[in-house]
């Protein structure tokens, strides 16, 4: 490959120092709003380096697990202050590589400060309990241990925040990481792992290595050293992330897909359930796990909300991400564009009726991105493919239904359960929906999108392995309980 020399190449990191891969190879990131714009090289590392990093981080954890949580800490609230210093320049990578808009990008790295912060701070709460004995001699308690070395697999639409929330907990736990970012987005995580070498943390504790999901993420999989995986992704890759750690007794944790409801009721505010339709299912090009992709609205209300969708829809300004006043920019690759053109294909094959979108965008510079139409279908019913599967793209498909308990039934009615929201002004309505709809976060008058770091994240039926992520709950992953059972001789 000639490479065009002023593009950076961005490097794999591994024992405190920034290496080339064995192999030399590297690969460019392209930009998703103009295919000829390389947004820096990435290595398209071995299975060498990789092994070299667990090897690495295995050593390092050894001491690292040694300090006190507050030490610990004290390393997550240094690369919070150099992450809050580059916001400006690490959002505008992630827009140029991935493309959502530059104040969801800056929105996102911002996050990603605060989360640091958060973990920093869990170094110094309490990581066990004291149990009575039945023997009145003797002290029991329970304390938590790191796992050891923690692969980190990450994907692409959230390319600060996702690796942010999974590696700050393991490293304040104790443990060291290996991560592996989605190659689409590794640019972007380059520079998210450059505050965390800059903040001086010991050698071998993060470690960085880009490549193939095939040959590093499996890799991670497969090593015998690697004690945890920690993945976010698609359905199929997590459940051989699953299998596969299992199959040698790691711990393993997997956040999957999505096909989130909102069910608007027919007493509610129309105007919020349309504004957080929107909201919730086309923010990112409804590239989010958690995003709004089936609609359900009950008869009573149906035409008024479609009317007052559709119109909102067609307001909407798609371009570049970059520039002010765009409010949503390209599908990620080409790949996922090609993904959501077949899907909307699909929809219209089975039946559904398309109301606004449904094409790819091929206006002047859109041309040379993966720019789509935001998209409305009506007429959907739930046995369609469109209602089903996950299509990670700006599509909204309208169920129309005559009850609430039709509503709740529908919504349960998909393999996943990762978030639902409903409109309605009742309290009835919202204690049923509390109590029936199997999701892991379940939202009333707020759009389905939108989760916040101190709360555990995650989701029910096939959307993960039923762990939960963020907040308190990030201890149960990365760390083991021990307990301890002390009496004097
Ligand atoms: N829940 C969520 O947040 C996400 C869901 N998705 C869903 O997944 C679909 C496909 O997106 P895609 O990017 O292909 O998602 P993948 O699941 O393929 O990618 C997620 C991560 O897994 C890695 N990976 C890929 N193959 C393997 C493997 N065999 N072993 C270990 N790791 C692997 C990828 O690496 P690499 O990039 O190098 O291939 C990436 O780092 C989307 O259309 C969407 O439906 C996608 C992203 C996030
Ligand atoms: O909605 C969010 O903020 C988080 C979504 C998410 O975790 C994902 O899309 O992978």
């Amino acid at each position: 490959m000639v490479l065009k020399t002023d593009v950076k190449i961005f490097l794999n990191y591994i024992n405190g120092e920034w290496v080339e891969s064995t192999n030399s190879e590297v690969e460019a990131s392209i930009s998703p709003a103009n295919r000829d714009e390389i947004v820096g090289y990435i290595q398209k590392s071995s299975i060498e380096d990789l092994n070299k990093a667990v090897e690495t981080a295995s050593v390092a954890q050894k001491s690292w697990r040694k300090l006190s949580g507050a030490e610990r800490g004290s390393y997550l609230y240094k690369v919070a202050d150099i992450l809050e210093a580059r916001i400006d320049d690490i959002a505008e990578t992630m827009t140029r590589e991935m493309g959502k808009t530059l104040p969801e990008a800056k929105g996102e790295t911002a996050r990603g400060v605060a989360i640091l912060r958060y973990y920093a701070g869990e170094g110094m709460r309490k990581v066990g309990d004291v149990i009575p004995s039945s023997d009145a001699g003797a002290l029991m308690f329970t304390s938590r241990v790191p796992l050891g070395v923690v692969g980190v697999i990450t994907p692409w639409n959230f390319p600060v925040a996702i690796p942010i929330w999974k590696i700050a907990p393991a490293l304040v736990y104790g443990n060291a990481v290996v991560l592996k970012p989605a190659q689409e987005t590794a640019v972007t995580a380059a520079k998210v792992i450059e505050c965390f070498a800059d903040a001086k943390l010991p050698n071998g504790i993060i470690n960085f290595v880009t490549g193939r999901g095939t040959v590093i993420g499996q890799g991670l999989i497969d090593h015998p050293q690697v004690n945890g995986i920690t993945f976010t992704g698609s359905d199929e890759v997590g459940k051989q992330v699953g299998l596969g750690a299992l199959s040698r007794g790691a711990k393993y944790q997997l956040e999957m897909g999505g096909k989130n409801p909102v069910i608007v009721a027919e007493d509610a505010d129309l105007d919020l359930a349309v504004e957080a339709t929107i909201s919730g299912g086309l923010r990112s090009t409804g590239q989010k796990c958690t995003a709004t992709s089936r609609v359900i609205v009950h008869k009573d209300v149906y035409e008024t909300f479609k009317e007052k969708l559709v119109s909102k829809v067609k307001e909407i300004k798609v371009g570049n991400p970059l520039e002010d006043g765009v409010w949503m920019g390209p599908s990620a690759s080409e790949s996922q564009l090609n993904t959501v053109l077949s899907y909307i294909e699909k929809g219209k094959e089975e039946g559904a009726k398309l109301l606004v979108g449904g094409n790819r965008i091929v206006d002047g510079e859109l041309a040379n991105g993966f720019y789509v139409e935001p998209t409305v279908f009506d007429e959907v019913k739930n046995d369609m493919t469109i209602a089903q599967e996950e299509i990670f793209g700006p599509v909204l498909a309208l169920i129309k239904v005559d009850s609430m308990e039709e509503a709740i039934q529908v919504a349960n009615d998909v393999k996943f359960g990762l978030s639902a929201s409903l409109f309605t002004t009742n309290i009835q309505k919202m204690l049923d929906f509390m109590s029936d709809m199997d999701a892991g976060l379940v939202r009333i008058n707020a759009e389905s999108a939108g989760v916040e770091l101190q709360a555990p994240f995650g989701g029910m039926k096939q959307s993960s392995s039923h762990s939960r992520e963020q907040g308190q709950a990030a201890i149960e992953f990365f760390t083991a309980i021990k307990t301890m059972f002390v009496k004097g001789s």
